[in-house]
Formats: structure tokens, C-alpha cells, sequence
């Protein structure tokens, strides 16, 4: 449980959430198989154990080791990742397809996903008719169930799908033998209020006892607000990756999503936020991929300070911070640059052990900033210990 003294959000979303009841859900982790969908990303069975490892020890409930009709390799590293012992429950990934199923028996997983378009447009992308969709449906997930995997029935496309058809898919699946259901939002063009919507409808179609997944993605940038709505709604498992990686503007982004219910909601999500910048970090490595400084979570820059007027508050975080930097252990600085102020160059000074006299700041200052301009980027601490000798 999250230390609450260290979380600055303030009263106001208490305030506005007062009377609502406090929703939480499983996270399904699937970077092992749509976060892989990034482009350029090909994991290696090693890679995946370790990755599975990793996510695993960051806490979610559930992880979707692979689809293993993609490649031999990717059937090696499902059978290594179901062996290895991991507190969470490994799910495979499946199309509506029976020989796709029968790569996920043949490989002893317990619990499958199994996906099939149910939109217009993808539904004419792939030449099938609603009814040869329904019956591909019907085939596969019987045949899992028989074979006594526990199925999540994937919708590709849910939110851009027929209502009705959506109804009787669902309904079809959960009929032969599903136990579980997903709603889709493929390419994220659903709003948050769509989504709760959509996860509303389904819970009245599929009634109470059916869990609910929300599978989301971040092309508007709204997939962790799409998922915090799911939650609300009444999801009990939201998929998402480390980073969001994924297709195109990519995936939900769990350690955001988890830090959003956390520390602004007050919802327990089981994640260990401590160890969520390692992972990206080590994601990073092994996918080859980079991101913006300033992204939540994981930024390089989000305690690190360069402004002055904000260096010059910089030893009340909570004026300047929205939570503590050692829920993510993570340090905080101050860094040099053209943006310094007086109090930037002290606190550098008494970070380095530097000694410099009241009446150097200024000039010191000056020179930094200069330095900055000069260079249109930061001032390095050696920079900076030579600064002070010469002027300090
Ligand atoms: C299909 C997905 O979206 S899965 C998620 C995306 N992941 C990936 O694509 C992973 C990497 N992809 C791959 O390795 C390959 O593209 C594979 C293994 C997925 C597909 O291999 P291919 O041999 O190219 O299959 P192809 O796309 O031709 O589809 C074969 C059949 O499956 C059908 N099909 C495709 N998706 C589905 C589905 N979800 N449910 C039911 N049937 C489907 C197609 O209509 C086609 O049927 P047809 O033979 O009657 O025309
Ligand atoms: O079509 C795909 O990319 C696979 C299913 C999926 O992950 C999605 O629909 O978001």
C-alpha cells in the first residue's frame, strides 16, 4: 500500500470523488505479444523469460506469454515462461481458429484469449461474413473449452463493432464455453465515456458473474484515462504493456495506469511502483526503443529540476512535485542550464561540496547561463567545478 503522506495531489479529487465507490481490477500484461507488435521489436525466448520475469515481479495478476503460431521461438519461449513459476497466471493468445488453438493445448497453457474481428471494417479487411466469423468463433472456443483451457473471448475492433452484433457474439462465445469476455478498443478512437458505455452494456448482456476485460490502446492519448473509466465501469482485468509499448501510438501503459489509481484515486492495484523505472529501463534495452523525457512515470526529467523559480522551492517538494520521487525510488536533482537561478548554483554547490562565497552566485550565475547559451543545452557538474575555481 502506497504511503499517502507522500502523494501531493491535494483534496480536490477526494472532494470530487466523495460517495463514489472505489473500483480496483487485475492487470493483464501482454508486452510479450501486442507490446511486441511495436515495430521493429522481435524478443528472443531468453528476452521474453527474462521480460515475463520482470513483469511479473512488478506485480500484475495475469501475462499473456505469446501467440505461438507466430514462430517456433515464440512456442519456446511460451512453454519457458510457463514453467518458470511465476506468481502470475500465464495466458496465451489465440484467433479464432482451431489450429491456432491447438498450438496453445499442444503447449499445457491452462488459460487462452481467444480473438476474432466482430467490426464491419475489419471484418471486410479479412473477406469473412458475420456468420463465417460466428461459426469460426464457435468452433475454436468449444474446442479450447473441451480441451479444458479457460477462454477469454477477444473481440478485435469491439468498439467500433454493431452493438447487436457485439451482443450475440459475446453471448455465442460465453454459450460454447468462454468464461471470460474482452472489449476491445483496437484502434483507441473510443472516448473514456465510450468505453464505460460499451464495458456497461456488456456487464447487462453477460450479467454479474462474468469478468470483464478492457483492452485499450493510446492513439489519442487516452488509454489510461479509457482505462481508469473501465475500471469504474466494472472491468476486472485491464491489459496494457510496460511504456505502453505497442502498435502504433501503442498500448495502455500499466505502471501509468496503476500510478493514476494509486495516487489519485486511492485505489490499491497491487503494482510495485518502486520497481517500474528498472523495468522500462531494462525494456528500453532489450526493444532498442527510446521516450521523451518528460513521460510519466519514467521520464528521465521528472525530478530533476532546472528552472530556478522552481529550484529556488526545491526543498519543499510538494511545492513542486505532484508525489515523492522514492515511491518510484528514483533520486531527485537539480541540473545547470540556461534556465538556472541564484538558488540553482547554491544548491548545486552544496551538492557537489563546492564552496563559493556569497558575492560569487551572481557571477557564477552569469557564467552558467552563458555556458548554457553557448552550448544551447546544460551545463555538466565538471563544467560547473571549473566555473567555481576560476570564480568561486
Ligand atoms: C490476426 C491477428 O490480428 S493476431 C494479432 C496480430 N499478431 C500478429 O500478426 C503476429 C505476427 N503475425 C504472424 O506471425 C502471422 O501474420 C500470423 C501467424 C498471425 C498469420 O499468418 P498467415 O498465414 O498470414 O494467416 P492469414 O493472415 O493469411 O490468415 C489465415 C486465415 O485466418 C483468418 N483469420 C485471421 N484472423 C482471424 C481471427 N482473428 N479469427 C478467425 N480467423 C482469422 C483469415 O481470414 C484467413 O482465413 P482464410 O484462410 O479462410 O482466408
Ligand atoms: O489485431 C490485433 O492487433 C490483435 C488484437 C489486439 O491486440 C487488438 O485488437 O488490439
Amino acid at each position: 500500500m502506497i504511503d499517502r503522506t507522500k502523494v501531493w495531489s491535494g483534496t480536490l479529487n477526494d472532494v470530487a470523488l466523495e460517495g463514489r465507490v472505489k473500483r480496483s481490477a487485475g492487470f493483464y500484461d501482454t508486452t510479450l505479444r501486442d507490446g511486441e507488435q511495436a515495430v521493429g521489436a522481435a524478443f528472443d525466448p531468453e528476452q521474453k523469460l527474462e521480460i515475463a520475469r520482470m513483469v511479473d515481479g512488478l506485480g500484475v495478476g495475469r501475462i499473456e506469454a505469446g501467440f505461438p503460431r507466430v514462430s517456433d521461438e515464440d512456442k519456446e519461449a511460451i512453454r519457458a515462461i510457463s514453467q518458470a513459476g511465476l506468481k502470475a497466471e500465464v495466458w496465451g493468445f489465440s484467433r479464432a481458429l482451431v489450429d491456432d488453438v491447438a498450438a496453445v493445448i499442444e503447449l499445457g497453457l491452462k488459460h487462452c484469449v481467444i480473438e476474432a474481428p466482430i467490426s464491419d471494417p475489419k471484418l471486410a479487411a479479412l473477406e469473412v461474413t458475420r456468420e463465417k466469423v460466428l461459426d469460426r468463433i464457435k468452433k475454436a472456443v468449444s474446442f479450447a473449452t473441451e480441451n479444458g483451457i479457460n477462454v477469454c473471448f477477444f473481440g478485435v475492433d469491439s468498439t467500433r463493432a454493431d452493438l447487436g452484433f457485439f451482443e450475440h457474439v459475446y453471448k455465442t462465445a460465453l454459450d460454447v464455453g468462454a468464461k471470460e469476455i474482452a472489449v476491445v478498443d483496437t484502434l483507441g478512437i473510443a472516448t473514456p465515456e465510450a468505453v464505460s458505455f460499451l464495458i456497461g452494456k456488456a456487464r447487462g448482456w453477460v450479467g454479474a458473474g462474468v469478468p470483464i476485460h478492457y483492452h485499450g490502446h493510446n492513439d489519442f492519448g487516452l488509454a489510461t484515462a479509457s482505462a481508469v473509466a473501465a475500471i469504474d465501469a466494472g472491468a476486472s482485468w485491464i491489459h496494457g504493456t510496460v511504456d505502453g509499448i505497442g502498435e502504433r501510438g501503442g498500448n495502455a501503459n500499466i505502471p501509468e495506469i496503476a500510478l493514476a489509481l494509486e495516487l489519485l484515486y486511492g485505489i490499491d492495484t497491487g503494482i510495485k511502483l518502486d520497481r517500474v523505472r528498472k523495468a522500462s529501463e531494462r525494456l528500453r534495452q532489450i526493444a532498442r526503443y527510446g521516450l521523451e523525457p518528460w513521460k510519466p512515470v519514467v521520464g528521465e526529467n521528472l525530478f530533476v529540476r532546472e528552472t530556478g523559480a522552481v529550484a529556488a522551492q526545491f526543498h519543499l517538494p510538494h511545492a513542486i512535485e505532484p508525489y515523492a520521487a522514492s515511491l518510484l525510488d528514483t533520486p531527485r536533482g537539480i541540473v545547470l542550464g540556461k534556465k538556472s537561478g541564484a538558488a540553482s548554483i547554491t544548491l548545486k554547490c552544496e551538492e557537489l561540496g563546492l564552496k563559493a562565497g556569497d558575492n560569487a552566485v551572481p557571477l557564477l550565475l552569469a557564467e552558467v547561463k552563458k555556458l548554457a547559451l553557448q552550448k544551447r543545452g546544460l551545463v555538466t557538474d565538471a563544467e560547473f567545478v571549473e566555473l567555481v575555481k576560476r570564480l568561486g
